[in-house]
């Protein structure tokens, strides 16, 4: 054995010899050139070819590069004695990879392949704005010959797909604000994001179950609808309206669509935008597979008709003191594309028109109180495609609260208790919030916090059968109030000096009427 070794020794030994003489003797271009030679010899022979994908391309990042690792990372098996573990920026997953210069067999439509992660020290470097890394990295890919033509480019593709999808499952959702008012940021994004933790999923959104399944329903056949949008000629987007009272979940049900789908959040304060070209900008620096919302929509813009002083217009109501052109006693929108205003037209062109497709895989998500003040072009069969009322607490929705708040299931609770609740929970007109507050508040006694919940119920009820209606009136008044103190708390410096201007302006022309 010990002869065995000696011998290879020497021979190694004269081996590397040769190769250094050679290196002396041989000039670098006579060197290449044999290389090449024997490297065309050898594919000659051979019934195999190799891609390189490094993960430095020039003085770019490869993308390719890095969706195979992380493809590859999918691949490897946990029980592999040695694995390089990373974890990236915003992720709270952490994945495994390849060691350097390790390799491994994957299997694609029925065709074999090998990896190898080869990683070579990189020779000194002349000088360079940009400094690369002391190590080269790079994969190999090897496929026999024969199936290259078969698979190389539908493989490829699969890896930059599932790489896209293991990317978005590891990482946290993101929520997205352009509160900057329209300056970039160092990397020249309108965009300032925090990772997205809102606990909100449809599990917990407390609605009718029929209406809760069609819109999953309806979100699933969107996520997985590329095929079908590519075949009737749709761009690859989905619109929706939730309207309702104040506390009926709207922001919820956004944030379980996120949840739901694992997309990112571009939450769009309008009244930060100051013109359609700004909005447009927005638009193009979102991403695919994300949700971009405008709350309130009904005080964010001036919502007129394209027209100017179209008869249609019913801007004077659904304006806001939030709205610029209010505040600078402008009053009518241009309506114009390169105005230095937001109007509905550019909003619409935001949503529908052709700049709505750059980027694909994306749904509109607008928010409002009053869906009577919204202009008809925003209603208009197409623009939103789902029209979702978000009621007064029913039930069901009833049921889902019970169970969230308390853990209590239909089956645990007094069958006197829960049909009062069921005779009186619809005519109270509570919202899901109202509900939710009283059981938060009695958490500790389930009891208590059920009878509670049915007093405040019944009280409610009553005191709308006596007033014969005015309390809807009343309960509009107060929605109207709600919403003035969540806009003024949102924007109070936009919001309370011309408020109330406004106010008293209105104040002092009715004096002079009376
Ligand atoms: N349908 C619901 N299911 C579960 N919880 C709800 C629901 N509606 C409201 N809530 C509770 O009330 C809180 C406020 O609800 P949310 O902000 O979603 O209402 P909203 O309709 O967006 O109100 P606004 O019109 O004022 O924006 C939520 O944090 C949630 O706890
Ligand atoms: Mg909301």
């Amino acid at each position: 054995m010990k002869e065995y070794w000696g011998s290879l020794a020497s021979i190694l030994g004269v081996l590397a010899f040769c190769q250094s003489l050679l290196q002396v003797l041989i000039p670098p271009e006579l060197r290449f050139a044999t290389l090449k030679l024997f490297n065309r010899i050898f594919n000659m022979f051979t019934s195999y070819c190799y891609f390189d994908i490094t993960e430095i391309d020039g003085v770019n990042t490869n993308e390719l590069y890095n969706a195979v690792q992380l493809y590859l990372s999918s691949c490897v098996s946990i029980s592999g004695s040695r694995l390089s573990l990373t974890r990236a920026l915003n992720s709270s997953a952490i994945t495994f990879g390849l060691t350097n210069n390790d390799t491994l067999f994957d299997t694609f439509n029925g065709v074999t392949v090998l990896w190898e992660h080869i990683v070579t020290q990189r020779q000194a470097q002349t000088f360079s704005w940009r400094p690369l890394p002391d190590e080269k990295r790079g994969f190999t890919l090897r496929i026999k010959k024969k199936d290259k033509s078969l698979i190389l480019d539908s493989y490829l593709d699969y890896i930059m797909e599932k790489a896209n999808d293991m990317r978005r499952k590891n990482q946290d959702r993101l929520l997205y604000t352009n509160s900057r008012g329209g300056s970039l940021d160092s990397r020249g994004h309108p965009w300032e994001s925090v990772p997205f933790k809102h606990p909100s999923t449809f599990e917990t959104l407390a609605m009718d179950p029929v209406k809760k399944a069609e819109i999953m329903e309806d979100l699933k056949d969107f996520a997985s609808g590329q095929s079908f949008y590519q075949k009737t000629g749709r761009a690859w987007k989905r619109g929706y309206l939730l309207y309702g009272p104040p506390g009926t979940g709207k922001s919820s049900m956004i944030a379980a669509m996120a949840n739901h789908l694992g997309y990112d959040i571009y939450d769009l304060e309008l009244t930060e935008v100051h013109n359609n070209s700004e909005l447009r900008k927005l638009l193009m620096k979102t991403s695919s597979k994300s949700i971009i919302v405008i709350e309130d929509i009904d005080c964010s813009i001036n919502l007129s008709n394209r027209k100017k002083g179209s008869p249609n217009n019913s801007s004077s109501i659904g304006r806001s003191y939030c709205d610029p052109e209010m505040r600078s006693g402008t009053g009518v929108s241009s309506g114009d594309e390169g105005g230095n205003s937001i109007t509905l037209s550019g909003l619409l062109n935001f949503t529908d028109g052709l700049w709505s497709c750059c980027g694909s895989e994306r749904i509109f998500v607008f928010t409002t109180n009053h869906i009577d003040k919204l202009d008809p072009a925003l209603l208009r069969s197409g623009r939103m495609d789902m029209h979702v009322f978000m009621s007064y607490c029913s039930f069901p929705a009833l049921k889902i609260l019970l169970k969230n708040y308390l853990g209590s299931a239909e089956s645990d609770l007094d069958e006197g208790v829960l049909k009062g609740l069921e005779e009186v929970v619809d005519k109270a007109e509570m919202t899901p919030a109202d509900v939710s507050e009283l059981l938060i508040k009695n958490r500790r006694s389930k009891d208590k916090a059920v009878l509670e919940l049915l007093e405040a119920l019944k009280s409610k009820a009553e005191m709308k059968l006596k007033s014969g209606g005015c309390v809807g009136e009343k309960n509009l008044n107060d929605v109207e109030e709600e919403e003035q103190e969540k806009r003024a708390l949102e924007s109070p410096k936009e919001g309370c000096d011309f408020e109330d201007s406004v106010k008293k302006e209105e104040e002092d022309e009715e004096k002079k009427i009376k």
